[in-house]
């Protein structure tokens, strides 16, 4: 993986996390670009069409936010949390409806946006879910994917980053709830684990 870019503190604004932060993977502008680029594929993809959003709450928002921004195509927006980590660095395996849909998605294009795909486990099972709800489409576009920690296979049309294996933080991914404001994607010093 050759993402890894310069010290943290060289990409402006660290909201204070710096001291804690060991090395960026993903930027703000690489991030940035790539939303463009995945936003262009699905403007494309979903012309003549409105599409439904459903942001899985809370690590997708700041994505969605700018995806959603990025579109060039009406869409509308849903708000789905899931929790597997709670405030560990492994899924659980067990996945909780923390908060539903507010209404039906039957008949509507529905494009699941994901901060992360790691275990694959709370996709697969989103997945089934939103599946058993009679949407006209059901796609996924997940800004990160670590392919070395799959544990099951999930269709993603839609991929921004593939990264290493390691626990990553930052634009909205959180360890114990810190760290999801950072504007870039990075990892933690080890001492911060502990
Ligand atoms: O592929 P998996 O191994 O299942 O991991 C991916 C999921 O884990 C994280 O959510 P988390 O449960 O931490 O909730 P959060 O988004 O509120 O932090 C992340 O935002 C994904 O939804
Ligand atoms: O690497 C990660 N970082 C933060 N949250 C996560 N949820 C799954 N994998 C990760
Ligand atoms: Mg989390």
């Amino acid at each position: 993986m050759s993402n890894a870019v310069s010290a943290p503190g060289a990409l402006g604004p660290d909201h204070g996390y710096g001291p804690d932060i060991d090395h960026v993977l993903l930027s703000e502008e690489q991030i940035r670009d790539k939303i463009a680029e995945l936003a262009a594929q699905v403007t494309a993809d979903y012309a003549g069409k409105e599409v439904l959003l459903v942001g899985v709450l809370k690590g997708a928002v700041l994505f969605m936010s700018d995806f959603a921004r990025a579109l060039q195509i009406p869409t509308q927006m849903e708000f789905m949390a899931v929790s597997s980590y709670g405030s560990a660095t492994s899924s659980s395996g067990v996945v909780r409806i923390l908060k539903d849909l507010d209404r039906d998605i039957t008949g509507k294009h529905v494009l699941v946006l994901e901060d992360i795909i790691d275990s694959g486990l709370t996709l697969s099972w989103l997945l089934k879910n939103l599946g058993g709800r009679s949407p006209a489409s059901l796609e996924v576009c997940a800004l990160l994917r670590k392919p070395d920690a799959v544990k099951v296979e999930v269709p993603v049309k839609y991929i921004g980053f593939d990264i290493p294996n390691e626990f990553v933080i930052g634009y909205g991914l959180d360890y114990a709830e810190r760290y999801r404001d950072l504007p870039y994607i990075g990892t933690l010093k080890p001492e911060v684990y502990q």
